[in-house]
């Protein structure tokens, strides 16, 4: 399989279980690994032919700027689906990283994978 990869894409978003969490958006990072349907594009050189990447960014802005998660599980969920759904990715990795929001802790996050890789 073919995959479109974008990797620290910051984005800023309320998120989190605590009340102080819940006032101001933090800064996140997402990590992407999205499967294209087919090698169409290889050959073809047309950008119908796959997943634009600068659409997904516009689209995980749109979505966070709106939803606001307790969780980064669910809102890695949110992300795997929008972009199986809405951008027809077969499979698709997730990764969502919350920066410095532990105590001697750089980065904390979580990745999970949907869909099917062949
Ligand atoms: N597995 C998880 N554990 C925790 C999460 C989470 O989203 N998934 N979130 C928090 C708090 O919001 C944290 O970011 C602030 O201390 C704690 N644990």
């Amino acid at each position: 399989m073919d995959i479109i990869f974008l990797r620290e894409v910051r984005v800023d978003t309320v998120i989190g279980l605590y009340e102080w969490e819940r006032h101001a958006p933090q800064t996140i990072e997402i990590d992407l690994d999205i499967g294209i349907p087919s090698e169409t594009p290889c050959h073809s050189d047309d950008i119908g032919d796959t997943i634009h990447y600068g659409v997904v960014v516009e689209r995980l802005r749109a979505i966070l700027a709106e939803r606001h998660f307790l969780l980064i599980e669910a809102l890695a969920e949110h992300i795997a689906h929008v972009i199986r759904d809405e951008f027809g990715a077969p499979w698709v990795r997730v990764s969502v990283t919350k920066l410095g929001i532990l105590a001697g802790v750089k980065r904390v996050g979580v990745q999970i994978e949907r869909g099917n890789r062949s």
